[in-house]
């Protein structure tokens, strides 16, 4: 059964470009700041106080004041008047003459113009002596108030994905409640009469769904929420009914399918979309693999329809579905890897379809001595990154070649690994 519905491809930008105007961030609540790592942060956050909150000691010393009691023989000597501990809360004064014992961290009392390491400095009874020279050294060993951050100073900035640093500030600050935007909640739907459940007796002619693992293990990686998983066998009346009980039931913030893209008869998912009232914003991509895959609205509510084969469904979920997640989570700053395509040295040659459009293909990307490497994944292996080659037509017929070597465009979506770290 074919539908009417007229063809929009779309370059992977202008799928970009179109999936972004249709999503905006989702609603903000506060979570205590422990619980906010990963999370994207709604609102601007500012220092409530300097850092540090007052001059402090970076030695175990003394702090002396400007004028030394007398200099005897090239030795300073000073009067031993108190100690100053960490934590202690009293703001002392040090007078002409005077040096206290103070602490690491502890605030240096007024009148200190420097403070000198105990090791440097002879004690005996109530006297210090320093020598002379001491006193000359350009380094202070005192952080004076605010040195590291000013009070009112931006801390994070909204848009942010809360990492561990990120969480050590905000204590610093005594933040503790955070405005971070909701976790996408996500409900995947695989399609196909020939999937089984991982575990079920499988005949010949039937398949494990295993894009259901695969979207749960990414999308607990993104940071949403998987609010129901369902295989669905190849008809649109069945996919419809599912699709409706999931927006009604779990009101999920978007819906992923797999499967049921193929053209001709079996294009299901597309006429399923029509039959809900919704409408494809493109169902074709300029992209191998992409050709077959759509994403639409229905009921106010994103559908990626990605195609069944799982690594065309890898593929297409870091370059649609990860981009319009972050707009959902409401990512300003982009995080450091998966945004950005970077220049890598392709170390074997790559055959390729010379079909005019993008071609992406998994791969693993390695660092070696210092320098950015990229090649295809093997089929056992673990990708890290997604290679993108624009290859012309160029009137030859058949496959073409990027040879050894040469820079190829590339995209990181795992954690870089050193070379050789994937052996299978
Ligand atoms: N005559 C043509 N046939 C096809 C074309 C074409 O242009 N002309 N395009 C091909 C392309 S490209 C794709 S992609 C597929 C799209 O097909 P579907 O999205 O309908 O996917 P299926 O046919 O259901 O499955 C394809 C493949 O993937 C396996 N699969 C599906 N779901 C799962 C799952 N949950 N877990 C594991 N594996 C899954 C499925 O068993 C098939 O092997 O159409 C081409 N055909
Ligand atoms: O649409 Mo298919 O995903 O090109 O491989």
């Amino acid at each position: 059964m074919k539908n009417n519905s007229s063809t929009l491809a779309y370059s992977l930008q202008e799928a970009h470009t179109a999936i972004a105007a249709k999503l905006s961030p989702l609603a903000q609540e506060q979570v205590p700041l422990a619980q906010t790592l990963g999370r994207i942060n709604a609102v601007s956050i500012f220092a409530d106080h300097p850092k540090p909150s007052y001059a402090q000691s970076t030695r175990d010393g003394f702090a002396l004041a400007e004028q030394p009691h007398s200099v005897v023989e090239g030795s300073a000597e000073f009067q031993l008047s108190g100690e100053i501990a960490a934590g202690c809360i009293e703001q002392q004064q040090v007078q002409a003459g005077q040096a206290y014992r103070i602490m690491t961290g502890a605030m240096v009392p007024c009148g200190t113009v420097r403070v000198v390491p105990f090791e440097i400095c002879r004690e005996k009874e109530a006297r210090l002596s320093v020598p002379r020279e001491e006193l000359d050294r350009k380094e202070l060993f005192i952080r004076p108030q605010g040195k590291d951050i000013k009070q009112g100073q931006r801390l994070v900035t909204a848009g942010t994905r809360l990492c561990p640093n990120h969480l050590l500030m905000l204590a610093e600050n005594g933040s503790q409640e955070i405005w971070v935007h909701r976790h996408p909640r996500v409900a995947v739907i695989c399609t196909g009469s020939e999937l089984v459940k991982s575990g079920e007796a499988l005949h010949l002619g039937q398949k494990i769904s295993s894009n259901g693992v695969l979207l749960a293990a990414i999308l607990q990686q993104e940071h949403c929420l998987l609010v129901r998983s369902v295989t669905v066998g190849d008809d649109t009346d069945m996919i419809m009914t599912r699709i409706q009980q999931i927006l009604a039931q779990d009101k999920p913030d978007l819906m992923i399918s797999t499967g049921g893209m193929g053209p001709g008869k079996f294009d299901l998912m597309e006429q399923v979309v029509t039959r809900l009232g919704g409408k494809p914003v493109y169902n074709r991509l300029k992209v191998r693999p992409g050709k077959a895959t759509l994403f639409a609205l229905i009921d106010n509510t994103p559908l990626f329809a990605l195609p069944g084969p799982p690594p065309a469904v890898r593929l297409l979920f870091h370059e649609l579905v990860v981009p319009g997640l972050h707009r959902l989570q409401g990512l300003l700053k982009n995080d450091i890897i998966s945004t950005e395509l970077v220049d890598a040295i392709l170390t074997e040659p790559m055959g390729i379809r010379r079909t005019g459009h993008l071609v992406l293909k998994s791969a693993v990307a390695t660092l070696c001595n210092g320098r950015l490497q990229v090649r295809p994944a093997g089929k056992l292996e673990q990708m890290n990154a997604i290679i993108h080659l624009v290859c012309e037509a160029d009137g030859k017929a058949g496959r073409g070649e990027v040879e050894k070597n040469q820079l190829v465009k590339m995209r990181l979506v795992g954690p870089l690994v050193a070379s050789n770290h994937y052996t299978t």
